[in-house]
């Protein structure tokens, strides 16, 4: 039942197209990457040069950004030469957002004419060797809220889009994969530059110990409230993906430890290393190599 109400208030493709078409005609930017900022990452999106920015409110169709640490600004600029457009600020489903509405910029993204995706993250280290401030290239992901049927691609399929049933194994990009981990090598961060799994859970609330346990358990390296339905998007209308985790925190695996998760803990985090993840992302985007798609 609840899909059904879902599918009637889905957007149509004439509605990406609108947005897309709004934004192709307020700005000469023509992106070939989108960058997501993750909780306290927003940051990245001051690097680019040559700036044109829309605040979310007035770009027709899309969501607002409610989280602190999520500026609710679109970003067009250059980026070491390369024209890219930056997410200031994600949408999350605790905000209240179906998941197709989370994932709404990604398709828009594609119908201007994006064709790579580098999503980044906050989120807390199950993997007992990671640190506060470690940088994860995201290997592979598992889709918990999907395990009780939420799924941005839920609904009848947009063929204009891609297919009704697209692969997931092949999610993150080996190559991409490859050049993040040779680059952190390259700035000599080979001691914060971790490959792993990432887990996302509907949030709002921070894990309990024995859900941390349980995800361990499972080969979940970092667990965060975002980012996988964005992926699933992306990966469906044929976007390559990069995903990077920052670790804000360390999860509370132990119970008898004081410590408790909290926001400004991870907005603080992302403040002390964001300027890591600017080294690693500005000399990536020179060295990745574009195709010139247009959809
Ligand atoms: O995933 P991002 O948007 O970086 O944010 C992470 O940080 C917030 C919790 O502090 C959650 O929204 C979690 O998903
Ligand atoms: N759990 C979930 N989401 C998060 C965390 C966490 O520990 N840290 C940052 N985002």
């Amino acid at each position: 039942m609840a899909h059904c109400v879902e599918d009637s208030s889905r957007y149509t493709y004439e509605e990406y197209k609108q947005t897309a078409d709004w934004l192709l005609s307020k700005t000469e930017h023509r992106p070939a990457v989108a960058i997501v900022c993750g909780s306290g990452l927003g940051a990245l999106g001051e690097l680019l040069k040559d700036q044109m920015a829309f605040n979310y409110s007035d770009i027709p169709n899309f969501p607002h950004s409610t989280v602190p640490g999520h500026a609710g600004r679109l970003i067009f600029g250059n980026l070491n030469g390369k024209p890219c457009v930056c997410m200031q600020g994600r949408f999350h489903s605790y905000e209240g957002y179906p998941l197709w509405k989370v994932t709404f910029p990604i398709r828009v993204f594609r119908l201007i004419g994006v064709e790579t995706l580098i999503v980044t993250n906050a989120a807390g280290g199950l993997n007992q060797d990671y640190k506060v401030g470690d940088i994860m290239v995201i290997m592979d992901h598992i889709n918990m809220p999907g395990f009780a049927g939420q799924n941005p691609l839920i609904g009848p399929n947009e063929e204009r889009f891609g297919p009704r049933f697209p692969p997931m194994s092949d999610a993150y990009d080996k190559d991409l994969r490859k050049l993040a981990l040779a680059i952190g090598q390259e700035l000599g961060f080979s001691e914060k530059i971790r490959e792993g799994v990432y887990c996302s859970l509907g949030g709002p609330n921070f894990e309990t110990i024995a859900e941390c346990r349980f995800l361990s358990s499972l080969g979940t390296d970092a667990v965060g409230m975002s980012t996988v339905p964005e992926v699933i998007v992306a990966r469906h209308c044929g976007l390559r993906v990069l995903g990077m985790s920052l670790i804000t925190n360390k999860a509370v695996m132990d119970y008898n430890s004081e410590a408790t998760a909290n926001h400004e803990e991870v907005l603080q985090a992302g403040k002390d290393s964001a300027k890591y993840l600017e080294k690693l992302v500005t000399l990536l985007i020179q060295r990745i190599e574009l195709n010139n798609n247009v959809f």
